[in-house]
């Protein structure tokens, strides 16, 4: 049987081990609480972040990762963006030699603005082909109550995609491959800083005229990155584009959209981030998008604005003023 290895136990990873068994993989799924994984191992649930989900018994706990790293084929990577280099650091000299990471991210590393993908290959020293990305519109919650959905595996090795891809098929999951892990990656890291924006709008009482615009200039922003980047311009009308933009942007399950209600209803940061728990990528990744698309060239103003209200403490409708009142132009 095929074994894979989840690194860690929070909201994705948790539901990416379902799926993974669903499809018949053995998981070994790893926290770093002894409590969750007796809860796991014992009563098959995830009480801290997906308490009324039945989990398969073919997915087993560990807060110890080495003897699963040692023979697992696939190493499945769902941490905050942030933390991956340093966690990543501990995890790679455990893990087998021929092994495939598959990442789960959806941000862009501070300081070095390097994509997840590339984070991967540069601590654990294995080539792009080893390396494969699962990205598209997957609420977490959603998935585990296996209402169908969609997804996109890229990597530069089409065999790597599809073992990727066989490795987490299931009647409600279903997965597309791609060779374009630069696109699918920014629409994954954009969309969260979007969703911010779209939170925002939400919690100054906005409606969906607001909404489709903001989600539809996005897109547009995010897809001028993407292409100075090298990512192929149809990936961003795809699932890893326009289809996680749309899930993200306009669910309250999202914690990027719930994070930028609050700054809407005119909490600061600090206090967002005290009240809420799981990640919100968004927050950490606008800055090292921005810093890539001045790289470039390229103009990302409503990421502009998100950035200024979370770290200049610009009122989120002055920022949506500053927007509106920019020198109109051509759509493209
Ligand atoms: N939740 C969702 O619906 C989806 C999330 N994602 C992405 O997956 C990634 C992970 O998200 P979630 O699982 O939702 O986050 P989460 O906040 O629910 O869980 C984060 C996990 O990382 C662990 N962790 C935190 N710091 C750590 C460290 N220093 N070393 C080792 N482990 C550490 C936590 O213990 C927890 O298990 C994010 O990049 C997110 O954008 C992607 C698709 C869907
Ligand atoms: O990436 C996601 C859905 O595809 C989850 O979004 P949040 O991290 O905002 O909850």
């Amino acid at each position: 049987m095929r074994r894979a290895v989840v690194l860690t136990a929070g909201s994705w990873g948790t539901v990416f081990a379902k799926v993974l068994a669903d499809a018949g993989t053995r998981v070994d799924l790893v926290a770093r609480d002894g409590a969750l994984v007796r809860a796991i191992n014992e009563r098959h649930v995830n009480p801290r972040y997906l308490p009324a989900v039945g989990l398969p018994e073919r997915v087993r706990a560990s807060t110890e990762p080495g003897p699963a790293l040692a023979t697992a084929r696939l190493v499945v990577l769902a941490v905050p963006a942030q933390v991956l280099r340093p966690a990543l650091a501990h995890w790679a000299p455990l893990t087998a030699p021929d092994a495939i990471y598959v990442s789960l991210m959806k941000g862009v590393e501070a300081g070095s603005t390097l994509r997840m993908s590339q984070v991967i290959a540069e601590v654990a020293q294995v080539p792009p082909e080893r390396v494969a990305v699962v990205s598209g519109p997957n609420l977490a919650h959603e998935i585990a109550a296996e209402h169908p959905a969609a997804t996109v595996v890229a990597s530069t090795s089409a065999r790597t995609a599809q073992l990727v891809q066989t490795a987490c098929w299931t009647p409600y999951f279903r997965p597309y491959t791609s060779a374009d892990v630069i696109g699918c990656e920014l629409g994954g890291a954009v969309k969260n800083v979007i969703a911010l924006a779209a939170g925002m709008l939400a919690g100054m009482g906005f409606g969906t005229n607001s909404e489709a615009s903001l989600i539809t200039r996005g897109l547009a922003e995010t897809q001028r990155l993407g292409t100075a980047l090298g990512a192929y311009p149809m990936t961003f009308a795809g699932l890893a584009g326009l289809g996680d933009l749309v899930a993200t942007c306009g669910s309250t399950l999202s914690r990027n959209r719930t994070f930028g209600e609050k700054l809407g209803r005119g909490m600061t940061l600090g206090q967002v981030e005290a009240e809420q728990q799981q990640v919100a990528e968004g927050v950490r990744s606008c800055r090292p998008l921005l810093a890539m698309a001045d790289q470039h060239g390229v103009a990302m103003p409503i990421t502009r604005q998100v950035e200024r209200v979370l770290y200049e403490g610009l009122p989120p409708l002055e920022a949506v003023k500053e927007l509106m009142s920019r020198e109109p132009g051509p759509e493209y």
